[in-house]
């Protein structure tokens, strides 16, 4: 009997809610000293014949109508329960959800159980009593999810629970989640932005590092590094140091630096912020950036030597580049001309968030710079403990190269691979380039025909690379040349100078004689 009363559990309490009803209207007719004692009885009554607690958690949250996040989490959370257990779903698409989130369609009910408990979830949704104008219309439909368990049970439900069931649902929406790639807005757009100083895409860039062509010996060190750096949670806390690692990529244009990035962000599942250093006003501007980015994140400023130095090359050709584009635009080269004012981010400045206790709140981030000139960049900004791992990306190897004739062609092996590898050996080939070549151009070209097309292009860059060092040797050579013969001659123009010396020197001494 217990056992049935306790799987009716809310359907009881609709029950005895009607005859609640009833009797509050009852009520009103009888005497007050006979309220009194009505209602004093009918509440003990409830309580031995409904021994239910309930607990309700509405959508927004009384303080500036925020989407309350413990709501979202029972969403999730219930979305697993639902597809299984309730008969009336409801398909929704759930802001940064990836895919469809099934949840309880209204006044549906979830049943749910914990350590041998049962519970009982319903979402319960009140329209708007009159039909009013509003710019906003989530504000006039009210919405909550109404727990239902007995009450021997409370301390369970209310502590381990619910901290499971939002947890569970966090997770999920984590799970769900999109990957985002930020984009720093310039501080003079912010108002435009409605204050928001990151703008940002949906991330879906399909680089892995299956996929990078590199050393798998290097690949590996930096997956474990990664995955060590994910779950280091307890260790850093341990330590005493805040939860963040810092990675500097090197090597020239088109080695994989950027593609690592997105390696990076699709191993983590972080989202990915693209600082731009260079439309940063100052110091303050990049600490409001950098202090609004959330932990599980990958912050990114790429071409660093360029970025604090506004002199730098790559900067100095785009700038020409748009001026060319938009000469005969006042309105576009006016706004050019304030972007291009200098930033006034410094290195200390930079050092100073890498370092300070910014880096400690929220915790769980990635720092990556990448530059071209490695030695170029300032001793303290690459320092260890700053950048933790140096990693360098480089012309094609063999190894590489199998990686890329893997995934760009399937192959694993063939007769042209030692041609290649002795040809990677004696000439440098960026991975991009490579990468180029073996991909088929044409529904014609097959794997043979992209290896042959690698070998000729290696082959000429060997040619190229062997025709400029003799035309440097040649420049040298004619340099010292020159060099030998203007020294010459300058020895030359002084002799006659030291013979007239000698002359009137002689005729001197002559003279004196005489
Ligand atoms: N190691 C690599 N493995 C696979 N593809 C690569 C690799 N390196 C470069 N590529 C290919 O070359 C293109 C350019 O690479 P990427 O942008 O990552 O180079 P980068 O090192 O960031 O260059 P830059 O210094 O100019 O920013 C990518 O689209 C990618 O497909
Ligand atoms: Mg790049």
């Amino acid at each position: 009997m217990m056992m049935r009363m306790g799987e009716m559990g809310p359907q009881l309490g609709s029950v005895i809610a009607s005859v609640m009803f009833v009797c509050t209207i009852f009520r009103q007719y009888l005497p007050p000293q006979l309220r009194y004692y009505v209602d004093k009885y009918s509440h003990k009554l409830v309580k031995l014949f409904y021994p239910y607690i309930q607990i309700t958690f509405d959508e927004y949250t009384t303080e500036f109508r925020k989407r309350s996040e413990v709501y979202s989490a029972i969403q999730s959370y219930l979305s697993t329960k639902s597809s299984t257990s309730a008969r009336r779903l409801k398909a929704h698409d759930v802001k940064d959800s990836k895919s469809l989130v099934l949840g309880v369609d209204d006044n549906e009910e979830v049943t749910d159980e914990f350590q041998g408990i049962k519970l009982w979830w319903v979402l319960i949704k009140r329209e708007p009593r009159q039909t009013s104008f509003s710019f906003y219309p989530q504000s006039d439909e009210k919405k909550h999810y109404k727990l239902t368990f007995h009450r021997r049970h409370r301390d369970v439900v209310t502590g381990a629970y619910l901290a499971h069931v939002i947890k569970e649902g966090k997770a999920i929406t984590v799970g769900n989640r999109q990957r985002k790639l930020y984009i720093n807005n310039p501080s003079r757009n912010w108002y435009t932005y409605r204050g928001k100083i990151w703008s940002h895409v949906v991330f879906e860039h399909p680089a892995t590092f299956e996929t990078l062509g590199l050393h798998p010996k290097k690949k590996e060190e930096i997956v474990n590094d990664l995955i060590k750096f994910s779950k280091g949670k307890e260790y850093y806390a341990k330590i005493g140091k805040a939860w963040k690692r810092g990675y500097l990529l090197y090597g020239p244009p088109g080695t994989g630096k950027s593609t690592m990035i997105a390696a990076m962000s699709n191993l983590m599942d972080y989202d990915v912020y693209d600082l731009e250093l260079t439309t940063v006003k100052d110091n303050t501007e990049l600490r409001k950036l950098l202090i609004d980015t959330p932990s599980k994140s990958i912050i990114v400023i790429e071409d660093i030597d360029c970025s604090l130095d506004l002199t730098g090359q790559r900067k100095k050709k785009k700038e020409k580049d748009e001026e060319e584009n938009e000469e005969n635009d006042p309105v576009k080269k006016k706004m050019e001309k304030e972007e291009s004012q200098p930033s006034k981010v410094t290195l200390s400045g930079l050092l100073n968030f890498i370092d300070g206790i910014w880096s400690a709140c929220g915790g769980e981030r990635l720092i990556v710079f990448t530059t071209n000139y490695v030695d170029k960049l300032d001793p303290a900004l690459i320092r260890r403990g700053r950048m933790d791992k140096h990693i360098e990306l480089s012309y094609c190897c063999y190894e590489a190269f199998k990686v890329l004739a893997r995934n760009y062609l399937d192959l694993e092996s063939h007769e042209l691979f030692e041609t290649i590898e002795r040809l990677l050996g004696e000439t440098n080939m960026i991975p991009a380039d490579v990468a180029e070549n073996l991909m088929p151009k044409s529904v014609t070209e097959n794997a043979d025909s992209c290896l042959k097309k690698l070998i000729e292009a290696l082959e000429t860059a060997k040619e190229e690379a062997r025709k400029k060092a003799e035309e440097e040797e040649a420049s040298k050579k004619a340099e010292e040349e020159a060099k030998l013969k203007a020294e010459k001659e300058e020895k030359e123009k002084q002799q006659p100078a030291k013979d007239e010396v000698k002359c009137n020197g002689t005729s001197t001494k002559e003279e004196d004689a005489k």
